[in-house]
């Protein structure tokens, strides 16, 4: 990968992925603050474009009306991991992306080939232009976005433990409820043509289910410090 001009040295790319709940942002950000590095939550910003494409009354049932309005939306991420923000034309939107009609609507946007180009682009700059290098999470990030990451985490958790974790931050959610949606919406997140979520070949792959958040951000820490000793 090209550094960009602002990178030190010792910048270094991490792109961590995996399905949902299996901790990504948490880890992330975790990760991200202790080593100095930005933060860049790549789910937010297809989550952004879907509350816009749900504002403007797109048809999200129609991928070709998706794609024709695909580079209309501006979308900018703050990558600091103390304070990600995330605007769409200048619109803080940070509570609007996290509704259920969103989540239920973001992986039919996020499947467009033409949104993923548009947001393929903007997650590329940020990484190139990030001082110290950054913690990128996703779900094609280590596949697609960056392949030449310096490290490539893969996160997975049963779908038991995912739906706990999430129905304990959607206060009083069904759990039953919390697994199908999620079981559903990485089946489509992993079956769709373009840049499916999938393991780079050379992730490694951590499954999180019976270790605490704590452990897995030390876990990736440690790897980290492990790539850099031996850049
Ligand atoms: N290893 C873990 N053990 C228990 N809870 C966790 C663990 N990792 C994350 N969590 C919690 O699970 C929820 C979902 O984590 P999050 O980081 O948002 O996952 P993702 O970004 O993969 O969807 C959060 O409430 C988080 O605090
Ligand atoms: N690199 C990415 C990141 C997210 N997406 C899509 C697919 C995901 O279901 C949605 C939402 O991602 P997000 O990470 O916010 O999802 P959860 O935190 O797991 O609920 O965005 C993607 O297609 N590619």
């Amino acid at each position: 990968m090209e550094n960009g001009a602002a990178r030190t040295a010792q910048a270094v790319i991490v792109a961590i992925d995996g399905p949902s709940g299996t901790g990504k942002s948490s880890t992330s950000k975790a990760v991200a603050a202790k080593l100095g590095l930005s933060y860049l939550d790549t789910g937010a910003q297809y989550r952004a474009i879907t509350w816009w494409m749900v504002s403007n009354d797109i048809d999200i049932t129609d991928p070709s009306a998706i794609a024709a309005v695909a580079g209309k939306p501006e979308i900018v991420s703050g990558t600091d991991p103390a304070e990600p923000t995330i605007t769409v034309d200048g619109t803080d939107v940070a509570g609007p992306i996290r509704t259920q009609e969103v989540t239920s609507k973001v992986s039919a946007v996020s499947a467009v080939p033409e949104v993923r180009a548009r947001i393929t682009e903007l997650q590329r700059a940020l990484a190139a232009s990030a001082p110290a290098g950054i913690v990128v999470e996703g779900r094609d990030i280590g596949t697609t976005v960056l392949p030449d990451a310096d490290l490539k985490i893969f996160l997975t958790a049963s779908p038991e433990a995912r739906a706990a974790r999430r129905s304990g931050e959607l206060k009083g959610a069904d759990i039953n409820a919390t697994r199908e949606a999620l079981v559903k919406r990485d089946a489509a997140d992993s079956s769709r043509k373009t840049s499916p979520l999938a393991k780079a070949d050379d992730a490694v792959e951590v499954d999180t289910s019976d270790l605490t958040l704590q452990q897995v951000i030390e876990c990736v820490v440690t790897l980290v410090e492990e790539k850099r000793a031996a850049a």
